[in-house]
């Protein structure tokens, strides 16, 4: 199986992010990372963009023993002079030159015609060979550059002594089949060109960064180059962990593997998340927060019978404890029961099926329903209280320049649907008021309490209400993601349990589940 090299460039190209600026200290705990996580060769930086980074470069090449570190340079002497101040102490130093080959880049921007980019390139290469073994040449834009004068280009740098020549998709314009192409076509018409290494760098403007490397890899490629996390100039650089991963996955059919320690992955993937401040969307391939999280009831169900139905990848590879399974409103039954077994209830048939119905219920109203939701959804209600008054509906007018007042309808046991409205010195006195009506008892409310039970927006607000009449008190509990519900479920409840205690003298409560 043939070895592909991996070329780290997150220090480089994925600062070039717009708003990522990493300090010296910073740069060296992602290269000790990525040494960790066994990438061959990490760009640690542009000496010549300022003294910060020429610092930063040097730091990395301190303290990096296991990788070769490179440092990036235009086809220009003093920059060339940055990078060897730079990797004075590296143990296995590097220098990446690039010029620009295509013609819109030499038109406009170099302003030079094909010979001043040919003699420039090769220039620098030559100035650059006396100072390194190791020499990494970039056509840049190498994607638009026309085929023929890329081959011209390919074959001065390795007669000039570059070691390895990287094809960059600059601005991620290639398609596959035209990318594996360039490979293609430099393998067979560039002379000598086996003693030198091909390299792909791709971006990510199409979202082809990663197919446009694998048809690299398959027509030739020795060596990837891109970021963790994909990160890098405008949409970003080809994500190495989406590269290792496929070929991980799908050896056999690209014939080609990473030394890659890919246990290292989703840590390395959080560092550099945290110390460059981009956060890592749920849906990314591999590192995501989703990439191995379940939400639907058929693939949780799948999954709980067998994990390859529905996971190519298993979270152990990257380094990640399990897979998740998330619950909410496309979940079923198996995940449900799986759940509860795990949080320690053991419900009936009967039991679950209403509790499930009830999570349904909740799930349509949260975007996830998590452990905490769960255990206060069970636990709300006192299933041996005899319904007297069960709240059907409730409606509030609330307005900082008007009376608040609550319209509130109750089901009462062998009485039939009541409602009635009142108003109150704020909501949850309007609906308390409506509620007295309804049902005629003259309680006295004792105790109120709110708290969140869940986290975020939609957090489930749990109130605790004591009421008290002729002396006898009963506490009630109502959770709801709307805290108006939750407060009059809780006061309809320590009502049935006040009309229960009246009526059964010397009865304790029973909590029980749903
Ligand atoms: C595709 C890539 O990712 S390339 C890397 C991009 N990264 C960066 O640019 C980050 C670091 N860059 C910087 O800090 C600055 O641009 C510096 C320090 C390198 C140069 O700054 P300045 O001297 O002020 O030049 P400025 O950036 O405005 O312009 C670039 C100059 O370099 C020239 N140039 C661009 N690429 C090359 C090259 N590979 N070799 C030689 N000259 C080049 C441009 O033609 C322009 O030259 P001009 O001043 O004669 O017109
Ligand atoms: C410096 C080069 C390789 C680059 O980053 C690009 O062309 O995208
Ligand atoms: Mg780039």
């Amino acid at each position: 199986m043939r070895k592909i090299y991996i070329f780290d460039t997150t220090l480089r190209d994925g600062e070039q992010s717009p708003g990522v600026n990493l300090n010296r200290k910073e740069k060296v705990e992602i290269a000790l990372q990525l040494e960790k996580l066994g990438i061959d060769r990490i760009e640690a930086g542009f000496p010549a963009a300022s003294p910060g980074d020429l610092e930063g470069v040097s730091a990395v090449a301190r303290a990096v023993k296991n990788a070769t570190i490179i440092g990036l340079s235009r086809s220009r002497i003093p920059d060339i002079d940055a990078v060897r101040e730079a990797l004075k102490d590296a143990q296995d130093p590097c220098i990446h030159l690039f010029l620009a080959t295509s013609p819109i880049h030499r038109k406009h921007k170099l302003r030079m015609e094909k010979q001043q980019v040919l003699e420039t390139a090769e220039a620098a290469i030559r100035y650059a060979k006396q100072y390194f073994d190791k020499i990494e040449f970039s056509p840049e834009d190498a994607g638009r550059t026309e085929l023929d004068f890329l081959c011209e280009v390919t074959d001065m740098a390795i007669r000039a002594g570059a070691t390895v020549v990287n094809i960059p998709d600059t601005v991620g314009y290639m398609t596959p089949a035209e990318f594996g192409n360039i490979f293609k076509t430099l393998k067979t018409n560039v002379p000598n060109i086996e003693s030198i290494q091909l390299s792909a760098h791709c971006h990510d403007d199409l979202g082809l960064a990663t197919a446009n490397a694998l048809a690299a890899i398959q027509n030739g490629a020795d060596q990837i180059e891109g970021t963790i996390n994909g990160i890098g100039e405008r949409a970003g650089n080809t994500a190495i962990e989406e590269v290792a991963l496929a070929l991980a996955t799908r050896s056999e059919y690209y014939q080609a593997q990473t030394t890659l320690n890919l246990k290292e992955i989703a840590k390395t993937s959080r560092l550099v998340s945290k110390l460059t401040g981009m956060v890592v969307p749920g849906n990314k391939a591999i590192v995501g927060a989703n990439a191995f999280a379940h939400e639907s009831g058929i693939h949780q169900d799948g999954m709980l019978k067998e994990k390859t139905t529905y996971e190519i990848i298993s979270p152990e590879t990257i380094g990640l404890v399990e897979s998740k399974l998330v619950l909410g409103k496309h979940s079923g039954r198996h995940a449900f029961r799986e759940k509860l077994i795990d949080l320690g209830y053991d419900l009936g048939e009967e039991e679950l099926n209403a509790a499930f119905a009830k999570f349904k219920d909740l799930a349509d109203k949260k975007k996830t329903v998590g452990d905490e939701d769960i255990r206060a959804m069970l636990e709300e209600k006192l299933v041996d209280t005899p319904e007297v008054y069960t709240l059907e509906k409730i409606q509030v007018h609330y307005g900082n320049q008007s009376v608040p007042h609550a319209t509130v309808s109750i089901a009462v046991a062998g009485a039939g649907m009541k409602e009635d409205t009142a108003e109150g010195n704020g909501s949850v006195d309007a609906i308390y008021n409506a509620i007295d009506k309804v049902t005629g008892e003259a309680v006295e409310l004792e105790d109120y309490s709110i708290k969140s039970v869940t986290h975020g927006k939609d957090a489930l607000g749990e109130v605790h209400v004591v009421l008290k009449q002729n002396g006898v008190t009963a506490s009630g509990r109502g959770v709801r993601t709307d805290i108006l519900e939750a407060s009059a479920r809780a006061y309809v409840d320590a009502l049935n349990r006040l009309i229960d205690k009246r009526n059964s003298p010397g009865r304790r409560d029973n909590m029980s589940l749903i």
